[in-house]
């Protein structure tokens, strides 16, 4: 393999280095390092939580058997194990796959080649011959696994891979993976992954291979086959979900990146309802939403086919949504999927919101029926300050996180710091999730609380005591530094904050405005704001919101595509990658498709 390095720049992010040509051929955003980054941490913890889950299984099924065969002996009857508990193991923890092939084979021969340093000439260097690093799969050798019982390493798709950095950092940083599949129906982007495959040496050729497929199609004809698939596009994955969910083996994860943030925070709530089937809202909450509004749609294309989905860690970073939620197959367990989505009442006038679960379950003589849920839960006008309501969703009102996942991706991460290069960036994410109320969907803004009174804001801790104290809990969220999560209702928000105004005095308002509605009422509730906040002095250090690195981190232009002086006034200079057309891109909706 012999290429001028001239027309590369070579880039390390972890342990991947990937040539760049400076002509935007290829996609590549360093900012989109923290999702990376992420991505890897939830991958690591993913393959030895799976390992968990198959030995757990293992033994549940040795007992099973031991059970079964002691009763058996008793009765001197030959059955089977009990199907009801194989049932049981496949419904909760997936199907475990029992390796009775393979696992990627290490590379055995290598001939001469010649490939690129990093200081940038071409050299003589060992590296796997052209047919063994074909980068297509095709002559990536398998052996037979050590036999039943054996769990294969997980298989990942990255369905959408640009110049393979990302697949290129799986193989070579999380121990325990299998083959990494890197499609793109881009063939430039192909051509660079391929390249920056042979260029990542032996570890990659054996278990990284480029297609050049459409995502969708390649989903489609390959069902059930990942245990990972990884989902990053330009925009919106709402086209990609549909196969993606497909793929996936059960408990399999999908990782789903969206970065239209402008459409699923409600720039534009038709367009949102048309790519996910929910209305966006408003509200500061509405990062938060954007997530629940991206879940809602992935459980409800899993649900298509019987599958449902179990989130596992869902962030908003930078510029856009990432989740990561587990797939399972259970005809019984989708019944319950109207119990974890809710529409949301969001008031007109004040920061009051409401939700609305789709559907309730009844029980009855031992057995569990499934309804459509009770409503309206509010009344026609907002029952604090008398204006309308608006309504969003639905939205995916069921945990957004798995706590236990959490902490152990946290100590994960934290036991490896170096092989993080966005470790700040992730373990500040991470820690601010981790101390998240689980069950409380949506949060306030004191701003937004203070804003609607007009008054002045009481400090957060002494806001936190007094919801502490009237008897109810109350958290940050890693989506907004002044978010509060809580389980009091309106009501109790609003007397509290009538009490806050008594000690802090308002100027008088038009007695129709939200905010002179609300004091005209007398608190029900005499709030507390004796301090009942632990002494955070040393919590406090544990940082958990950072300014972004540098200038313009954020989104970029789309490989391909020219780049105009508009851009560049638009998106700042690093954004688009240095380079400028001479000509104006005059496609209409140009900058909404760029990430
Ligand atoms: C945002 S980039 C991916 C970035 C990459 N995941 C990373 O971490 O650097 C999106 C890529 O998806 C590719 N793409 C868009 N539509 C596709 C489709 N239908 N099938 C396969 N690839 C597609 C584009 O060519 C582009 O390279
Ligand atoms: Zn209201």
């Amino acid at each position: 393999m012999s290429i001028d390095l001239s027309d590369y720049k070579i880039i390390k992010e972890g342990e991947a280095e990937i040539l760049i040509n400076a002509k935007n051929e290829v996609f590549y955003n360093k900012a989109q390092v923290h999702n990376r980054d992420m991505s890897i941490a939830v991958l690591r913890t993913f393959i030895s939580k799976r390992e968990e889950e198959h030995e757990a299984m293992l033994s549940k099924r040795k007992k099973g058997t031991k059970k079964v065969s002691e009763k058996d002996s008793a009765e001197s009857v030959v059955r089977e194990v009990p199907r009801e508990s194989l049932l049981e193991d496949y419904k909760s923890n997936g199907k475990s796959e029992v390796q009775n092939e393979i696992s990627p084979e290490e590379p055995s021969n290598t001939t001469e080649e010649s490939v690129i340093t990093e200081r940038g000439n071409t050299v003589e260097e060992p590296v796997k011959t052209n047919e063994e690093c074909s980068s297509t799969g095709e002559t990536v050798k398998r052996t037979e696994g050590k036999g039943q019982g054996q769990l294969k390493p997980p298989r990942v798709l990255e369905a959408l891979s640009a110049s393979g950095l990302r697949s290129l950092r799986y193989a070579r940083e999380v121990e325990g993976i299998g083959q990494v599949v890197a499609l793109d129906n881009d063939i430039a982007s192909v051509e660079a992954c391929r390249r920056n495959i042979k260029f990542n040496g032996s570890v990659a050729c054996s278990k990284v291979e480029s297609h050049h497929a459409d995502a969708c199609v390649y989903m489609l004809t390959h069902p059930k086959e990942f245990d990972v698939v990884d989902l990053d596009p330009y925009g919106s994955p709402c086209i990609f979900l549909d196969s993606a969910v497909q793929s996936l083996a059960d408990g399999g994860m999908l990782m789903c990146t969206a970065t239209d943030m402008a459409v699923l925070c409600g720039g534009n709530g038709e367009v949102c309802y048309s790519k996910y089937g929910s209305y966006p809202l408003r509200g500061k909450y509405c990062h938060e939403m954007a997530l629940r509004i991206l879940l809602a749609s992935i459980e409800s294309h899993a649900n298509r086919y019987k599958r449902y989905i179990v989130p596992v860690l869902s962030v908003q970073m930078n510029f856009y949504v990432r989740v990561f939620v587990r797939i399972y197959t259970s005809a019984g367990e989708i019944k319950k999927t109207p119990l974890k989505l809710s529409y949301v009442y969001q008031c007109a006038g004040c920061d009051s919101f409401h939700l609305q679960p789709i559907g309730r379950a009844f029980s009855k003589n031992n057995s569990v029926r499934y309804l459509p849920g009770f409503g309206p839960v509010v009344p026609q006008e907002c029952s604090d300050c008398g204006k309308k309501f608006i309504m969003g969703g639905p939205i995916w009102s069921a945990p957004i996180h798995d706590q236990d996942w959490v902490a152990s991706i946290l100590a994960d991460v934290k036991s490896m710091k170096d092989r993080y290069p966005a470790y700040d960036h992730i373990s500040a994410v991470l820690t601010a999730v981790s101390e998240e109320l689980p069950d409380v969907p949506l949060f306030l803004s004191l701003h937004n609380l203070c804003a609607t009174l007009k008054c002045t804001s009481p400090s957060k801790d002494d806001f936190k005591s007094a919801v502490i104290n009237a008897g109810y809990r109350i958290s940050g969220t890693h989506v907004n530094p002044i978010g509060l999560k809580s389980d009091a209702p309106m009501d109790v928000i609003w007397d509290i904050m009538r009490c806050w105004v008594k000690t802090h005095p308002v100027k008088a308002q038009q007695p129709d405005q939200p905010g002179s509605i609300i004091l005209a009422k007398e608190p029900v509730l005499q709030a507390n704001f004796a301090k009942a906040v632990a002494s955070r002095s040393k919590a406090q250090k544990v940082i958990r919101f950072l300014p972004n690195p540098e200038k313009h981190w954020g989104p970029k232009v789309r490989a391909g595509r020219r780049i105009t002086s508009k851009h560049i006034s638009l998106l700042g200079e690093a954004a688009v990658n240095g380079v400028l057309n001479q000509e104006d891109d005059i496609e209409g909706d140009k900058m909404s498709k760029e990430r």
